[in-house]
């Protein structure tokens, strides 16, 4: 690895190593808060975008040339992997996933295979691409995680209440491990082929995990977590891993492996650091909705996370949850600055 990328803020964050100042990005800081987003997207369907290298590039690129954000997350979504194996489903504006034929028996679950790299050989061409323009900025990998893809794939769309998946998990536990199993397996091989085209950290995104206790999770999900995060061990790069209402499974997040826990707005990073415990590093945890208040509100909230955060082994700032489409970016450029100047040293 190129040695000013290795000595980024972002990387050296990650492994809990001091910084020069706090390195800061921000969930879904590609999209559309962005008007070169809307620019560029136009007419062009959102899966077809994530399967364009000219186009996956140039989004990924955006909000760093705006922003000068410390790491570029790569362009696409948690479905893509789901996509690529041919599962039907797209991406409906305003809704979100659909899945054209729901999987809730041994047959459907039969039809996910494994991922092979020619299955996103647009993957790797993009993420060949963006290394060399982002020089020593970080590229940030993603998928998916098992429960997360598991409720989409169950409930066919997404859902309030999970009540599909529970519905399996807690009544056909057999079917549902099986159904895991084999997301574990796309999830894990969908990160190694973006680490091998060149991503120098993954995040893996348990975006709807929050909706189980602790006991379920160890029992139905964990198992298939700490197996992805032990799967990329190998390759040496941080592992972040990230859901929404985690507070009582914090630390058990930790427990599965990764190098490095995002937390949502829920948890303060100081009370949040308490329950995962040493060896980790912290991400997050602006509430993404104060964006859309003035920037007096903004800056006193980022003012206490980077006080908070400080008391973490290493942290990252960003959002508790993605950029919100209705946010001004300069609210984000002005932030992006905030964290910079006040957490030099
Ligand atoms: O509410 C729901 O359940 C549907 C959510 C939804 C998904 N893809 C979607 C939508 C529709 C929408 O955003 O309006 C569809 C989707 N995915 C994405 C976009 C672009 C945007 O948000 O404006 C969009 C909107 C598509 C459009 O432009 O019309 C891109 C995306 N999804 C994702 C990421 C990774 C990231 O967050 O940084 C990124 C890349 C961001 C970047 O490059 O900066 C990941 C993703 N997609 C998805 C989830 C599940 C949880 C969630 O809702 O946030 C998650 C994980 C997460 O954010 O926690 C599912």
């Amino acid at each position: 690895m190129n040695p000013e990328l290795a000595d980024s803020p972002f990387l050296r964050a990650c492994r809990r190593q001091p910084v020069s100042r706090t390195p800061v990005w921000f969930m879904r800081q590609a999209g559309r808060s962005l008007p070169e987003y809307r620019a560029v997207r136009g007419g062009v369907p959102m899966l077809t975008a994530c399967a364009t290298p000219d186009l996956i590039v140039e989004i990924t690129m955006q909000p760093v040339r705006r922003y000068g954000v410390d790491a570029a997350i790569f362009f696409s979504d948690i479905v893509v992997p789901l996509k690529a194996i041919g599962i039907d489903l797209d991406i409906k504006p305003g809704v979100g996933p659909v899945v054209a034929s729901p999987i809730r028996d041994t047959a459907a679950v039969e039809t996910l295979r494994p991922i092979e790299p020619d299955d996103v050989s647009y993957v790797t061409e993009a993420i060949g691409a963006l290394t060399g323009e982002l020089g020593a900025t970080p590229l940030i990998g993603f998928a998916g995680a098992p429960f997360t893809l598991a409720s989409y794939l169950i409930e066919g769309g997404p859902s309030k209440n999970h009540d599909h998946t529970k519905a399996m998990m807690y009544g056909e536990p057999q079917l549902w491990h099986a159904l895991m199993d084999r997301l574990t397996e796309i999830t894990l091989g969908f990160l190694r082929i973006q680490v091998a085209a060149g991503a120098s950290a993954v995040q893996l995104f348990d975006s709807w995990v929050g909706a189980v206790a602790p006991d379920d999770y160890r029992e139905f999900v964990m198992p298939y977590t700490s197996r992805i995060f032990a799967g990329l061990a190998d390759l040496d790069v941080p592992r972040i891993h990230f859901g929404v209402g985690t507070g009582e499974l914090l630390g058990l997040l930790g427990e599965a492996g990764a190098d490095v826990v995002g937390v949502d707005w829920r948890v303060p990073l100081d009370e949040a650091a308490r329950r995962i415990g040493p060896g980790k590093a912290l991400q997050g945890n602006l509430d993404p909705a104060i964006l859309l208040a003035p920037w007096e509100a903004v800056e006193r909230r980022a003012a206490d996370i980077l006080t908070r955060g400080a008391k973490a082994e290493g942290h990252i700032f960003n959002l508790g949850h993605g950029v919100l489409p209705g946010t001004d970016p300069d609210q984000l450029a002005r932030l992006t600055d905030f964290v910079h100047d006040s957490s030099a040293r």
